[in-house]
């Protein structure tokens, strides 16, 4: 209790005092313009950035940039989820930040893009996990590439904030068909790299491509 005391004091009079977080578009990731001493910025989504301080290896802490609504949201779930050895924790809530479990690894993003294999048992663990989570009454949405973390042969997944939301996406379920038609035959089995802006590319692509086949299914139902 008095390292968590130590630890949001200090959240509070050195990160949130100096930090600097930008974001211009809720399709692209948040940009941190400065970083105060001491901390490190591990990653950022299109809503919030997390940070970890270099005294400390077990939690970090994600700072919402736009929508505080939705820090509420993921506290919640993560009250609603309880304990399971795919997600992080919730440590503590504040006003604008959570402090998380620290999740070890890399994402799966990383992975593609540095050319590290993705072994099957990663997909098997995300899909116990989703299953887990439907099983407490939430809905597994807005789970890619990005949200998915791998650690000796175990994956993670990172974030739960749109688990409250009533239906299911399919984005994971488009990332398990990709791996297996696309990734497992070729970019596994020979460890090829794919560069950012390809990645880039692919997410964006994806993103007209979801818009398109909602748009159609509109049409079949109008349709009749
Ligand atoms: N508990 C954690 N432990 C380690 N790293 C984490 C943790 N939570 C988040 N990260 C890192 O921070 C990145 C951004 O976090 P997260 O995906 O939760 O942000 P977000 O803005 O809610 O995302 P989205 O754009 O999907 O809504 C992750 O991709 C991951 O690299």
């Amino acid at each position: 209790m008095e390292q968590l005391n130590k630890f949001v004091e200090r959240i509070e009079t050195t990160l949130l005092k100096g930090v600097r977080l930008e974001s211009e578009n809720p399709y692209d990731p948040v940009v941190v313009k400065h970083t105060p001493t001491g901390w490190s910025c591990i990653g950022a989504g299109n809503y919030a950035a997390v940070f970890a301080y270099q005294g400390n290896e077990e939690w970090v802490v994600k700072i919402y940039a736009r929508e505080q609504e939705g820090l509420k949201k993921e506290a919640k779930v993560y009250r609603k989820l309880g304990g399971h050895p795919a997600y992080s924790e919730l440590i503590y809530q504040g006003e604008q930040y959570l402090v998380l479990k620290r999740l070890r690894g890399i994402t799966l993003y990383e992975a593609v893009h540095k050319g590290i294999q993705i072994h099957e048992s990663i997909i098997h663990d995300v899909n116990e996990a989703l299953q887990y989570a439907r099983e407490r009454g939430l809905t597994p949405c807005d789970i890619h590439g990005k949200n998915v973390m791998m650690n000796e042969g175990k994956g993670y997944v990172v974030d739960i904030s749109d688990f409250y939301k009533p239906g299911e996406d399919e984005k994971w379920n488009d990332l398990v068909k990709a791996y297996y038609k696309f990734y497992k035959p070729f970019f596994y089995k020979y460890s090829i790299p794919i560069p950012d802006f390809v990645l880039d590319a692919i997410r964006h692509s994806y993103r007209f491509y979801r818009k398109w086949r909602k748009k159609r299914k509109q049409v079949q139902l109008y349709k009749g």
